[in-house]
């Protein structure tokens, strides 16, 4: 484990032993994962099943997806903040970004291309719904050792069933100063877990001693963010850490996350395994042992 961006950095391998659940390095790998969490809500992922050039298919094809007119990007439309297109907004204005509903599933995938190009752009639908079958996969290993170094891993298969995805790519428009401006407003995922990648500089994190630092960019690497879902499952142990995007120069930024989101309407009930006479119900003031998270996306 390393800190070569500011946060720790955790590496995978399925072509070794830290994938076996039960070795000695998937352990390691558990205890690595719970204490970047705790201390710093996220951190780096190198996972050898996603290969660089995986990510620059991805974003050769996000680009050609962001110089579409407005009214295309429009098409995609959706009942749930955060599923649609969101453009230009006053209070974001250089931030722009579409939601893939369940983006493992091919005919989902296919769905959104088809309403983006009239031919559907077979290849780039191919690439991102690879993409997105790969990052599910590892969003389900991640868990899985949370669970397990939680002591709660008897709650995984039902996690896992009432869970949802969504999958966002982004594009920050360069603001073509000296001076930072704000790409996207301080705030905390909802959600369980977020799979992010970005392309250049501009994230930054809010650490738990109250400091803003930038996490900078490893090619072909993700970072991985708790949610307020998971910080709630573990009864606040893990820390969901607030995070921004500040933007500055000349170069448009692009990144793509993968969300882990409660299936709507379900409620996150905190295991009783998680409360003891150190650790006493976070949440119980308004509501007893339940915290209710469907309603929330990202
Ligand atoms: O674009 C980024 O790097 C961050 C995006 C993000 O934090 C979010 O969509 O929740
Ligand atoms: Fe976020």
């Amino acid at each position: 484990m390393g800190v070569e961006s500011g946060i720790p950095c955790i590496s995978f391998s399925k072509n070794s032993k830290d994938l076996v659940e039960g070795s000695e390095e998937w352990k390691v790998l558990c205890k690595q994962v719970r204490e970047a969490f705790e201390d710093y809500g996220c951190f780096q992922l190198v996972y050898d099943q996603v290969p660089v050039k995986l990510h620059e298919e991805l974003l050769q094809g996000l680009k050609e997806l962001f110089d579409l007119p407005d009214e295309t990007k429009e098409k995609n439309v959706s009942t749930k903040f955060c599923y649609g297109y969101i453009g230009k907004e006053k209070d974001v204005p250089l931030y722009e970004s579409l939601g893939i509903h369940n983006a493992p599933n091919l005919d989902e995938v296919e769905l959104f291309t088809n309403l983006m190009w009239p031919d559907g752009k077979p290849t780039f639908c191919q690439t991102l719904n690879s993409m997105a079958k790969k990052v599910q996969e590892v969003e389900g290993i991640i868990r899985k050792m949370i669970f397990q170094n939680l002591g709660i891993e008897e709650y995984y298969d039902s996690n896992i069933l009432n869970s949802d995805n969504l999958f966002r790519i982004m594009k920050y428009k360069a603001p073509c100063s000296d001076d930072l401006v704000v790409g996207l407003q301080p705030h905390i995922d909802k959600n369980i877990l977020t799979i992010l990648y970005q392309d250049i500089h501009g994230l930054e994190l809010f650490s738990k001693e109250g400091q803003w630092f930038q996490v900078s960019p490893q090619p072909g690497t993700f970072i991985v963010f708790a949610g307020e879902a998971l910080m709630g499952w573990s009864n606040g142990k893990i820390h969901a850490a607030m995070h921004k995007v500040m933007m500055q120069g000349d170069k448009d930024r692009y990144s793509y996350a993968f969300f882990s989101i409660p299936l709507e309407g379900t409620t996150v009930e905190i295991p009783k395994e998680q409360i003891d006479e150190n650790h006493a119900n976070l949440y119980l003031h308004n509501n007893p042992s339940i915290l209710h998270i469907g309603a929330a996306v990202v």
